[in-house]
């Protein structure tokens, strides 16, 4: 069994329905769906707020790159149009983790690079695994105690599924 932990975000159009087909795309392989977080832009940041949640998933014969192009159908489906790095998006699927894999091939780099430091990843995957571990770094918790979480705020009035 494949275990994979993807970050979901978006900032355009209609955000909680972006995210929301992400979690049906997966609707199969569902183990966990974190709380939705509303967060302030990193990176480039005079762009619109984010949503950004995490959902864990398993299945049988699926492997990195796999979860990879699941996500990529997934971002095209919600009409994702790719232009500058880190600039707004409908919905952005990251693989963050997939257990028992490491890889440095700049297409499918695992665990995400960016992990470490992003606590709009973070704290969402804390949520559902309170005990995560970002391979090869450390313990997502000792991670976040890090991080400036003040852009970070849950959205309890949005739900997922
Ligand atoms: N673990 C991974 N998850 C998703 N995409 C990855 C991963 N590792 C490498 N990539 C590559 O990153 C590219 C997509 O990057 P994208 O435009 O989503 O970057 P970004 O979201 O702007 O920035 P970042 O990757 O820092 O979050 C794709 O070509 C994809 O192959
Ligand atoms: N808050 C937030 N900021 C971002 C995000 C994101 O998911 N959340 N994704 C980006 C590109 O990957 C760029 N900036």
């Amino acid at each position: 069994m494949s275990r994979a932990v993807l970050s979901l975000g978006s900032n355009l159009g209609d955000r909680l329905a972006h995210l929301r087909s992400a979690v049906t795309a997966f609707a199969d392989e569902l183990v966990a769906v974190s709380p939705v977080y509303e967060t302030a832009a990193w990176g480039v940041t005079d762009q619109p707020d984010f949503l950004n949640a995490v959902v864990v998933v398993a299945a049988d014969g699926v492997d990195g790159w796999g979860w990879l192009r699941r996500g990529q159908a997934a971002e095209d489906a919600a009409g994702r149009v790719r232009e500058r790095r880190w600039g707004p998006r409908t919905l952005d699927v990251d693989v963050v983790t997939v257990d028992g894999v490491t890889s440095d091939h700049p297409e499918l780099l695992l665990p995400h690079p960016g992990t470490a430091e992003r606590a709009t990843v973070l704290v969402p995957w804390l949520d559902v695994e309170p005990d995560a571990v970002v391979p090869g770094v450390g313990p997502a918790r000792d991670l976040l105690a890090g991080l400036d979480t003040s852009g970070v705020r849950r959205r309890d009035d949005l739900e997922l599924r």
